[in-house]
């Protein structure tokens, strides 16, 4: 482990020594109850669990309370009594490098304690524009890249939550249909965390404007190598093709009739052309500005952390 002294801003730790950074924080999730969070395709178990979301819950608790005693010493300092503001936990990461899962067990683990019962978790997919405005702009193949997204209403959603507004609602979009869910809303009150996931969350604002992240406490980018992902991906394809594009209302229903050789190919064209191609120019360059990086190994376990210290 480095000793902090090595003048680099990242400490680097094996499995290993990160799984020993758990110290006495219990297991309070069951095999039944991961089952529920685990995405599609994710062999995550519960010695992953254990060994890197337990560590990395107790950091994520301690950073908390540190967070809360800087926000009483502004209020301290402005004589108002104020009432704590929400704490802003970001997760970002290519397609199909399970940060959905990352954001589903942390949203779990970090409610059981007393500290924070109140988490809620926020997909920037909320914020894509709906198909009607991505084909008008010409632009359905670039969905995921960061002009797909409705950036300004993202960013005022999350300075509304970091602002204490009792209410802030976020439109809802669904995977099975492809598009924002006309009239759908998810609502945000006042939660003690909220968890924002998605594909560029870490991008830095343009000149002149604030980006979603300035209103982060923490930050986690879920990395993999590239082969691996795409691997991932094109997997999870084909599970989908059994089980989600199977469904009558799926966007992608007609994926369902291809053979195996045609599914594979186009899973391949698509990670190429779309999901690799943001990974490489927008979200992989962003990695340096998290608190902390879970690098996984081809079987999807987390091998290294990488901990920014100062
Ligand atoms: N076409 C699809 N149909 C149904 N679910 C999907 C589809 N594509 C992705 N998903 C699910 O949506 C979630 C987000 O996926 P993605 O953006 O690739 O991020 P990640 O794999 O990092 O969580 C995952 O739970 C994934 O299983
Ligand atoms: C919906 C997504 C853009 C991810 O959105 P996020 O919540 O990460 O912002 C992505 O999962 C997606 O559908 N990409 C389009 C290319 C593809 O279908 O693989």
């Amino acid at each position: 482990m480095a000793n902090g002294l090595d003048g680099t801003p990242y400490v680097e730790l094996s499995r290993e020594q990160w799984g020993a950074l758990r110290r006495n924080t219990p297991l309070t999730l069951t095999e039944e109850e991961l089952a529920e969070l685990r995405g599609v395709d994710d062999p995550i178990d519960l010695a992953e669990v254990t060994d890197i979301y337990l560590p990395l819950t107790r950091l994520l608790n301690l950073h908390f309370t540190g967070a809360r005693q800087r926000g009483a010493a502004v209020s301290t300092f402005l004589g108002a009594g104020q009432r704590p503001s929400p704490y802003i936990l970001g997760i970002a990461g290519s397609v199909a490098v399970g940060k959905s899962t990352t954001a589903r067990l942390l949203h779990t683990l970090l409610a059981r304690w007393p500290e924070h019962p109140r988490v809620d978790l926020i997909t920037t997919d909320s914020f894509l524009y709906p198909n009607t405005v991505l084909t008008e702009r010409d632009i359905m193949h670039r969905k995921g890249f960061p002009e797909s997204y409705d950036r300004r209403a993202l960013v005022r959603f999350v300075a509304d939550v970091k602002a204490g507004l009792p209410e802030v609602s976020a439109p809802v979009y669904s995977h099975l249909e492809y598009d924002i869910v006309p009239g759908a809303l998810q609502t945000v009150r006042r939660p003690d965390i909220l968890i924002v996931e998605g594909l560029n969350v870490l991008q830095p604002a343009p000149p002149t404007a604030l980006a979603v992240n300035d209103y982060f406490d923490f930050s986690i980018y879920v990395d993999a190598k590239v082969e691996h992902i795409r691997d991932w991906y094109v997997d999870r394809f084909h599970k989908l093709r059994r089980t989600a594009f199977e469904d009558p209302k799926s966007y992608f229903r007609h994926l369902a009739e291809l053979s195996e050789e045609e599914a594979t190919t186009f899973a391949k064209d698509v990670w190429r052309d779309i999901n690799e191609r943001n990974l490489v120019e927008n979200i992989a360059p962003t990695r340096g500005r998290a608190g902390l990086v879970l690098h996984k190994g081809p079987d999807h376990s987390v091998r290294r952390v990488r901990l920014r210290r100062i």
